[in-house]
């Protein structure tokens, strides 16, 4: 069984397989991503229950914005229903909510809520869940280094004073305890990150599993997370 006292505090997830999930039952990408809503809050509720802190999951990327309007829209209203739908529940389970990602691309009253969200919800400390909409690792990095050249050019700080510790402040997990994932989930098969964190990601175990995200579950998340548990994390060190 899961060890609660090996649990990863952050798990990132790449929720892919809505679209396969809905063709195999004859029905249009909306109904896998409603299925898909369905599997976040079904994990959302687990991580919460099982002691992890942080859970990050890829909701939307910046290259999905190339997809069919009709499918853009509905992912979008989708996460304006589900934020509205679950908010009182994330209020009582105490789950922070932060969205990451270039808001400004998103609809105004999507904005709004999302500001209204992340303020009712800051001070929360059960789960922090970090939603990334619009969002991919490049875009992340390209606004640090921009961030990071003002501060310069503004003689703020020195080319010297650039570290690790200082770009990790101007990357959007910066709002997280903990920012670095201990554990990636793919789902669906695929064998990719997908612009997803990458800065992040350096020291992260990596899990693909064959389900597609809306059949991914309690077994899927244990079989995952036991796969987690039973790894020996060596971060470059040699360890006899
Ligand atoms: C927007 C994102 C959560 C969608 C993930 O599923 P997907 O639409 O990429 O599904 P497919 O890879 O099966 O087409
Ligand atoms: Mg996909």
């Amino acid at each position: 069984g899961l060890r609660r006292d090996l649990m990863p505090r952050h798990v990132a997830v790449i929720m892919d397989g809505n679209g396969r999930w809905a063709k195999q039952r004859g029905g249009a990408a909306s109904m896998g991503h409603e299925a898909g809503a369905r599997s976040l809050m079904e994990i959302v509720r687990l991580s919460g229950y099982w002691g992890i802190k942080v859970l990050t999951v890829f909701a939307f990327s910046c290259d999905n914005w190339t997809r069919p309007k009709v499918e853009v829209d509905f992912l979008l209203s989708l996460f304006e229903r589900t934020l509205k739908a679950e908010m009182d529940k994330f209020v009582r389970e105490g789950v922070r909510i932060s969205v990451i990602g270039d808001s400004s691309r998103l609809p105004e009253s999507l904005q709004k809520l999302i500001n209204e969200v992340e303020e009712t919800t800051k001070n929360y400390s059960k789960l922090h869940l970090l939603v990334a909409v619009s969002y991919s690792g490049k875009y992340d990095v390209v606004k640090a280094c921009k961030n990071i050249a003002r501060r310069v050019k503004d003689g703020v700080i020195e080319p010297e004073d650039i570290n690790e510790s200082l770009i990790e402040q101007e990357l959007e997990t910066n709002c997280s305890e903990f920012p670095s994932p201990d554990l990636l989930i793919r789902t669906s098969g695929e064998l990719r990150i997908s612009n997803f964190l990458l800065w992040q990601l350096a020291y992260t175990e990596l899990f693909f599993a064959e389900e597609l995200w809306p059949d991914f579950g309690k077994d899927g998340l244990v079989e995952a997370i036991t796969s987690y548990q039973q790894r020996q994390r060596r971060y470059g060190r040699r360890v006899l």
